[in-house]
């Protein structure tokens, strides 16, 4: 008898940008507690899950060379995590990435790319498990691994994986700008904990203010409250971030942050119309790699019809 080869199953998965992000004192399990504002962007990654006799990762787009293939990509962990929970062991799969998010950017697009991969493997397998479900098995694999399953925006507080909505009005506009070279996470939390120790480095107050602006919809009012205490350590890490941030708002943005871990600089615009042209003057100014557009909220990890392995990758937006 033939054996039935389920079809391939692909799924579309959203960036993230942290409005706000307070962070505590270092834990003794070696995380920092955290209070964040998640918010996802319509910058994405598409992950495919297909059977195959020969498991494994591939990856194709933007960083595809700095991305590991092995046990350690984050798609595969959340192969080992999901076949671990359903009691499939030795699972016959093969995970293509196509990227549109920066790698080590401080975007989770690693972190994206495993809720996909769980996402698409209930479909390929047929599972019957919940968002919620999911999310358990997706805090083991990272901190911003659940709100990618869920996006829109969302407070993150624990490590990052503890999620409540929040409710946001407005579809805001955003520029991104993505550096010549990623930063290490635990790198950029590590030169916090320094700056913290050397001195008293400037903490971002509460996140409430900022709740209150997405519900009222108002960018100027959002602009004025963006803030995140991982900045100060990327920075200092990489000063070149200094004249980034400056050359967005330069060009017409409301404001600009360090996007989480960093390096990746995103401004928010007051229209589509602005973050165009925010997004050509910025990519002239030679203060970046390459410079997006994107919009947020959106939704989190979800399927996406007419599956092709070999569909090439989008081409980029705008190049510096
Ligand atoms: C900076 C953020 O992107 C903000 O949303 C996240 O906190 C990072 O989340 P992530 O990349 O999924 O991080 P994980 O893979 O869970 O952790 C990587 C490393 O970052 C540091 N880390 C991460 C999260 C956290 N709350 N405290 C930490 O100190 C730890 O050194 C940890 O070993
Ligand atoms: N699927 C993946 N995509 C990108 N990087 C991955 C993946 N799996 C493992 N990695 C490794 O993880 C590191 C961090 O990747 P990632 O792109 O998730 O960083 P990040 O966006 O800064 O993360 P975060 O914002 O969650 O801190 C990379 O340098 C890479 O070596």
């Amino acid at each position: 008898m033939l054996a039935v080869v389920p079809p391939p199953v692909t799924v579309r998965v959203p960036s993230k940008i942290n409005l706000h992000l307070s962070v505590g004192d270092l834990r003794s399990d070696g995380y920092h507690d955290l209070t964040t504002v998640f918010h996802a962007l319509s910058l994405t990654d598409e992950v495919t899950v297909a059977a195959a006799e020969e498991p494994g990762v591939e990856v194709y787009g933007e960083g595809e060379d700095a991305v590991p293939t092995g046990a350690n990509n984050l798609a595969w962990r959340a192969v080992q995590a999901l076949a671990a929970h359903v009691g499939k062991d030795d699972p016959k799969v093969r995970v293509v990435l196509r990227k549109g998010i920066p790698v080590a950017g401080g975007m989770a697009g690693g972190s994206a790319d495993a809720a996909a991969t769980l996402v698409a493997l209930t479909g390929l397998w047929k599972l019957d498990i919940g968002r919620d479900e999911l999310a358990e098995i997706a805090a083991k694999i990272g901190s911003d691994v659940p709100f990618a399953l869920y996006g829109g925006t969302a407070l993150g507080t624990g490590r990052g994986e503890q999620l409540v909505p929040v409710l946001s009005r407005h579809t805001f506009h955003w520029v991104l700008a993505f550096d010549q070279r990623g930063l290490s996470t635990p790198r950029v939390f590590t030169e916090l904990d320094r700056l913290r120790e050397a001195g008293n480095p400037p903490r971002v107050g509460s996140h409430a203010p900022v709740v209150e602006a997405l519900a009222s919809g108002d960018p100027r009012q959002l602009a004025l409250l963006l803030g995140n205490d991982l900045q100060a350590a990327a920075v200092s890490l990489r000063p070149g971030l200094r004249r980034t941030l400056r050359a967005g708002v330069n060009a017409g943005a409301l404001a600009g942050t360090v996007s989480g871990s960093g390096p990746t600089c995103a401004f928010l615009c007051v229209d589509a119309e602005s973050a165009l042209e925010v997004a050509a003057e910025l990519a002239g100014a030679g203060v970046c790699r390459t410079v997006r557009v994107a919009h947020g909220p959106v939704p989190g990890a979800r399927f996406v019809g007419g599956e092709d392995l070999n569909r090439p990758t989008p081409p980029p937006q705008v190049h510096a």
